[in-house]
């Protein structure tokens, strides 16, 4: 796929030069199925996304037209946007009009390459809501698959639905994804909290081939990679997580020791995992702090992972090691997680940020 993208600042003369960041991509340059934006200018209609973009130093214009950075829509163009949850950052596609994804995955892949493409972990689509819910989300990995979940993409989905519909007042709205019920809700400081639903452990859901050894779950087991036997608990928040805190031979590890693009594909491909697998390798400060770095299945070494972090929570909780509510540090910035006791639900809190809109 054929495509520039740059940097520049828009040219309409209603807003100032510096108003946004901005980017465009030529139509003339992409194959006619996937022409991605053309030179349109808007403004952000949520508060609370200016309120983001005037912290990342952008300034947006005081007496703009209250118009969304989506308002202005040409058949044949795609049209999207670019958030980040802690550095997992995604493409989001405007796709309420349908249950067919705009973008292929082969044109994902394409999309997602960061040298050649827009860059990305992945592509999300905002559709419209299946099996009673208000919104139905999907998503493709940069590597072209299509995962249950996506813990950090679903609260950058909250924002930009925000952003794209008159939600009159409402914070909260359901989203049907791969892995049943979603309920994000945007709160005042702009951070969105979402239930993620319950944990599934039985390690055929997970799925796993390892033997279950503590209630159909597979807790702390051994597991041999290159030599080494690395405990690993399962949990499934949707999709797949594979969570190490020890192995035989280093009984706490130090994540910024290790080289995860060597060993991260090797659990990801293990064939204990007949869907692959997402793995998280955790490093315990306290009962309620905790350090991750993560291997995602399709997409490698990512900056965080929100599904990642629950599943850590989860296991760290079943292996005695942490309580219910930590904070979970990744590469990207801290991540606030609960598994309640009272309804077994497993709740996420973090922000978001938009990178950049069309012109
Ligand atoms: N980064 C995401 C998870 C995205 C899906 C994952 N790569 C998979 O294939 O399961 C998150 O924040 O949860």
């Amino acid at each position: 796929m054929a495509m520039a993208a740059s940097i520049s600042t828009p040219h309409s003369t209603s807003y100032s030069r510096r108003s946004l960041i901005t980017s465009s991509i030529k139509p003339s340059q992409l194959p006619s199925q996937l022409k991605l934006f053309r030179s349109t200018t808007s403004t952000i209609r949520n508060p609370s996304l200016r309120k983001s973009a005037s912290s990342m130093g952008i300034e947006t214009a005081p007496k703009a037209p209250q118009v969304s950075f989506l308002d202005r829509k040409e058949s044949g163009i795609l049209h999207f946007v670019k958030y980040h949850g802690l550095g997992n950052d995604f493409i989001l596609v405007d796709n309420r009009d349908s249950l067919e994804p705009r973008v292929t995955p082969e044109q994902a892949v394409k999309l997602c390459d960061r040298n050649f493409g827009v860059g990305a972990d992945g592509v999300i689509f905002a559709m419209p809501g299946t099996n009673g819910t208000d919104y139905t989300m999907r998503i493709f990995n940069s590597d072209g698959s299509e995962p249950e979940m996506c813990g950090n993409g679903v609260r950058c989905f909250a924002r930009f639905i925000a952003e794209l519909d008159d939600l009159q007042g409402k914070q909260s709205f359901t989203v049907h994804t791969g892995a049943g019920l979603i309920v994000p809700v945007i709160q005042d400081d702009g951070k969105v909290r979402v239930d993620m639903g319950q944990p599934i452990l039985e390690a055929a859901d997970v799925p796993t081939k390892l033997p279950a050894n503590k209630n159909q779950a597979v807790v702390k087991a051994g597991l041999e990679i290159d030599g080494a036997t690395w405990n690993v608990t399962c949990v499934s928040m949707g999709n797949p997580h594979c969570v190490t805190f020890s192995s035989k031979e280093c009984k706490t590890l130090q994540v910024d020791d290790l080289n995860l693009s060597e060993i991260g594909p090797k659990f990801e491909h293990h064939e204990v995992f007949p869907a692959r697998t997402n793995t998280e390798f955790v490093q315990v400060y306290s009962r309620s702090h905790l350090k991750m770095r993560v291997w995602e299945r399709g997409a490698g070494a990512t900056l965080a992972c929100g599904t990642g972090a629950c599943a850590v929570v989860v296991a760290a909780v079943l292996e005695g090691l942490s309580e219910r509510s930590c904070t979970v540090d990744l590469p990207g910035g801290p991540l606030e997680i609960e598994w309640k006791e009272e309804d077994n639900h497993v709740y996420m809190t973090g922000p978001t940020e938009l990178l950049f809109v069309p012109l």
